[in-house]
């Protein structure tokens, strides 16, 4: 069935068309977890083409079609053993993230914020700067299509594995790449590893830098310090990502601040990062969306990786609708109230918040 048999009006739509119609705001999708199957099966058939003594397996091996139940432990080594090694030159590097705009703006997105962690290939030689420049050239190219209406921004991201000397780099590279439309840095990498007092000095410096502040936050019971939830308060962050294993205390903490999450719920539920490992409505996207009114968040509903999850941001969308109740006019009040939160100045939010205005006048 075509959408030209359905009418005019989106809040008539069924609710899945519906939720692929909305204008969307995502600010939690990581670069190289948002490249599709396909798209590295593709990259992997130009690299074997080129060279037939060419050794990767064939992604579609490596991440077969259909796995999604990827956990902690099996999902960060699929990095940094395998994809990293695979989109590790100039060509890669800009036709994946094509593909990713390409994917993102099909599902109904609107405002983009993607994020990548700078890094060097020493393999075919390119720096991390080279790496980051190949990702902005491919926003460029893709935001001066005619037919694009999706707006992108770069967050960096500072792995929680960095020396501290590394995470300056990145900080100060976010800074110099600003005007080329880098709007903020983040904390990500296992949650399981590191020491992220030790960066510090780093979110001080995007912090004085005036860069929107992003970091993964309790994604898992115990971090490796017992006082990091307050060492990244500390940091002073604008959001948090996932927000999974929070006492009452920094609940309130975070609603005294203001804070807006980043709501990724397919990967939290695929990757069982939940203490009590149920289903989609038991996550906590359910508490904050009841409690709205007393630790007034924002909420922000994102996808983290789609690549491996397998669920875009119309998919996310649907799936509050269905487990939360949400009905269509809650859910464009979730799209329209996330415009607060992006990192990008106030002309962009304006924009975005007339496209969400003339999306609800369509009645
Ligand atoms: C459970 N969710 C998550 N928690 C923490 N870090 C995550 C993540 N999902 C992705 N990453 C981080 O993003 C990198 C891939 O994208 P980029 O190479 O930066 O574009 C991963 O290597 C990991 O460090």
């Amino acid at each position: 069935m075509t959408t030209t048999s359905y009418p005019d009006s989106p809040w008539d739509l069924p609710l899945a068309k519906f939720c692929h119609k909305l204008p969307k705001i995502e600010l939690h999708a990581h670069l190289t977890g948002s490249i599709s199957r396909q798209t590295l099966h593709e990259i992997w058939k130009q690299k074997k083409e080129r060279d037939p003594a060419f050794e990767m397996v064939d992604p579609l091996l490596e991440i077969p079609v259909g796995k999604v139940d990827y956990d902690l432990e099996t999902f960060f080594p699929l990095f940094t053993r395998y994809i990293y090694n695979l989109c590790n030159d100039l060509l890669s590097v800009h036709y994946s993230t094509h593909q990713v705009l390409t994917s993102f703006e099909s599902s109904g997105t609107c405002y983009l914020e993607l994020r990548t962690t700078p890094r060097a290939f020493p393999a075919t030689g390119m720096t991390a700067e080279e790496y980051v420049s190949a990702v902005l050239d491919a926003i460029d190219e893709y935001s001066r299509r005619p037919e694009t209406k999706m707006v992108t921004r770069l967050i960096l991201s500072v792995d929680r594995r960095d020396t501290l000397e590394k995470a300056m780099a990145t900080v100060q590279l976010a800074v110099k790449l600003r005007e080329r439309g880098v709007v903020g840095v983040d904390l990500c990498g296992d949650p399981m590893k590191g020491d992220i007092s030790l960066l510090h000095p780093a979110f001080t410096l995007a912090k004085s830098s005036r860069l929107g502040i992003t970091l993964h936050f309790a994604e898992i019971p115990y971090p490796p310090t017992p006082t990091e939830l307050q060492t990244l308060l500390s940091f002073q962050p604008d959001r948090l990502g996932h927000v999974i294993h929070v006492s009452e205390a920094i609940k309130d903490e975070i609603a005294r601040r203001g804070l807006a999450l980043e709501l990724c719920l397919s990967c939290n539920i695929q990757a069982k990062m939940m203490a009590e490992v149920g289903g989609f409505g038991d996550h906590h996207f359910g508490e904050w969306y009841k409690g709205r009114e007393t630790r007034k968040c924002g909420l922000v509903i994102c996808t983290d990786d789609v690549g491996v999850f397998c669920s875009d941001l119309a998919n996310e969308y649907y799936l509050v609708a269905m487990h939360f109740g949400l009905t269509k006019k809650e859910l464009w009040e979730l799209s329209r109230n996330a415009v607060k939160a992006i990192f990008a100045g106030e002309e962009v939010k304006r924009r975005l918040e007339e496209q969400l205005m003339e999306f609800a006048r369509l009645e």
